[in-house]
């Protein structure tokens, strides 16, 4: 009970406590024929209505279909253009791209076939199909399987997905939260063969020895802890999985010959710029499986860190180049644990609250004065280490933003932890500004509305699950706790678009970074006020020059 009312404290002053809300539900039925029954028409009437409602529904159909045709033979003109893109792309993906259609057919009858299933499980009972069943392997449960079946690029195309509210629809956006992206590893000896390859030396003139057993396997890299022969010193090496490239390569080939159709035929489909979004993710994905940008993104980031003074608080690994390529990334191995580990946290440090304000500290100066930031700090990127420094690890996915967001930024996380509604519309009416004027009171309150529901959160689950022992506790906890995080976004971003604003990419990922930082707060410290606190350092940083 005690801790209870203290977590209940703690929820009045956290700013960035969560709350779950329900997606509104899309009606069964048609808005026409619901009316038409609740007027209490006799039946005949009805019967009447429904074959007017089907002759207008055929005659929109047939109009639109005519629409159709003479739309396509508008855009004849451009069809030459569409068939060598077709072509041009095609050729490019070369054989690869059978072989992934060969994969893509067999995932889509394994997921059909799961389907199918919880159809006919379904389909007899009262109930009847439930409504996320209802668009088959479109639905947002069938399509996240499917995605997960089909590897790295629909994996990382499904975090994109997750990343993105304001490109899709929110359903799609928490389903795909949950786009896992582990991978059966790949034998030892296949990786000691992209080893050879990359580095064209013996393996063991450069390594003392390399652990055949992965420390992780995801869908694009695994990796082995390892020790260097030089300096004798422990590392990891970070190795891009084989043929990775080109299943990359066809599979954004193929999305992008879907997007281009799609696009030709609905040329309404051009104003959500679906084929510029496609090449922005191609090439993003291209970033990700480029190694060496990552060792750019991390060593830019350890310079930040020595820079600001930091270095005896937090760091990243150090790159060996020497024997490190694109697909190979040999880094210093850090030895610690998770944010999320209250328990190993406590054994390494006297006050954990002290390693949070760090991290936070760190990470918001990052902002503004380190060329990228860390756009990914899940539990299992941010770590305590041994020697009670702040390890950060894995800079594959890094953000930048521009000096114009950060600005509304700091508005609105000021706003946040004041409670000052009108200022937070104004900073996101900045931020997701597309010219139109904004009724800002309106606005506010609409927010206002979202955040007041926040001290509702039941927050007295996760204080219990971080003072229990039991480590499974504490991770099933920590998925609702997320799932939680991202209906707040998501109803933050209804609202804000239903004002005709639309976001940065980049303010997502900030957002997606501090409610991780959030959770952290409320495990660790969970009476301390993030945004609020004068340990942490969110506004002075802007002062500082971005240093390159
Ligand atoms: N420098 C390091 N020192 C110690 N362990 C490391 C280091 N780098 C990576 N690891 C281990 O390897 C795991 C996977 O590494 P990393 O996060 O870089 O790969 P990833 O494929 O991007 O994975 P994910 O998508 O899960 O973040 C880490 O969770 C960690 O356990």
């Amino acid at each position: 009970m005690a801790a209870t009312a203290a977590a209940r404290g703690a929820a009045s002053r956290s700013p960035l406590l969560l709350h779950h809300h329900r997606l509104p539900q899309v009606p069964a039925g048609g808005g026409g024929s619901l009316r038409v029954g609740a007027l209490g028409a006799g039946r005949d009437w009805r019967r009447r209505v429904r074959v007017r409602v089907g002759v207008r529904v055929f005659a929109r159909y047939s109009s639109q279909s005519q629409d159709f045709s003479s739309r396509l033979q508008d855009r004849a003109g451009e069809l030459p253009k569409l068939v060598e893109d077709l072509l041009q792309t095609s050729i490019s993906t070369g054989p690869r791209g059978a072989f992934r259609m060969a994969q893509g057919i067999q995932a889509l009858l394994g997921v059909g076939g799961e389907w199918l299933n919880d159809f006919s499980k379904t389909a007899n009972t009262s109930e009847g199909i439930p409504a996320q069943m209802r668009l088959g392997l479109l639905s947002p449960l069938y399509l996240r399987r499917l995605f997960e079946r089909m590897g790295a690029t629909y994996i990382k195309l499904g975090q994109f997905i997750a990343s993105a509210p304001t490109f899709f629809p929110a359903e799609y956006v928490e389903e795909f939260q949950n786009c896992f992206d582990r991978a059966p590893p790949v034998p030892y000896s296949e990786i000691e063969s992209i080893l050879h390859e990359e580095l064209q030396r013996p393996l063991d003139s450069v390594y003392e020895y390399i652990d055949p057993v992965p420390i992780a396997s995801a869908s694009i890299a695994q990796v082995h802890g390892a020790r260097l022969k030089s300096s004798q010193k422990d590392v990891v090496i970070k190795v891009l999985k084989p043929g990775i490239e080109d299943t990359l390569v066809a599979d954004l080939n193929f999305i992008y010959l879907v997007a281009r159709v799609l696009e030709f035929l609905s040329p309404e489909l051009e104003r959500t710029s679906l084929v510029a979004i496609i090449k922005d993710i191609k090439e993003s994905m291209l970033e990700e499986v480029d190694f060496r940008k990552e060792a750019v993104n991390m060593e830019a980031f350890q310079r930040y860190i020595e820079a600001m003074g930091f270095d005896r608080q937090a760091k990243s690994p150090f790159v060996y180049h020497h024997c490190s390529t694109k697909r190979v990334l040999t880094m210093e191995r850090l030895y610690g644990v998770p944010l999320t580990d209250l328990d190993s946290i406590r054994s390494l440090v006297p006050d954990p609250e002290l390693t949070l304000v760090t991290a936070l500290n760190v990470w918001f100066g990052s902002l503004i004065s380190c060329e990228s930031f860390h756009a990914d700090v899940h539990a299992g990127n941010l770590w305590l280490l041994r020697d009670g420094r702040v390890g950060f690890i894995d800079f594959g996915i890094v953000g930048r933003i521009s000096p114009r967001t950060w600005a509304a930024m700091e508005i609105f996380l000021a706003s946040f932890a004041t409670e000052d509604y009108n200022a937070m519309a104004s900073a996101l009416s900045e931020m997701g500004a597309t010219g139109n004027d904004i009724d800002v009171d309106s606005f506010a309150k609409d927010l206002q509305k979202i955040f007041s529901s926040l001290q509702e959160l039941d927050t007295e689950i996760i204080v219990a699950a971080a003072r229990s022992s039991d480590a499974t506790a504490v991770s099933a906890n920590v998925v609702v706790d997320e799932r939680q995080m991202n209906a707040l976004f998501l109803d933050l971003v209804r609202v804000s678009e239903s004002y005709g604003l639309k976001f940065p990419r980049e303010f997502a990922l900030l957002m997606k970074q501090l409610l991780y930082f959030d959770r952290y707060t409320r495990l660790l410290a969970p009476s301390m006020n993030m945004l609020r606190d004068e340990r942490i350092n969110i506004t002075s940083n802007k002062q500082t020059r971005r240093m390159n």
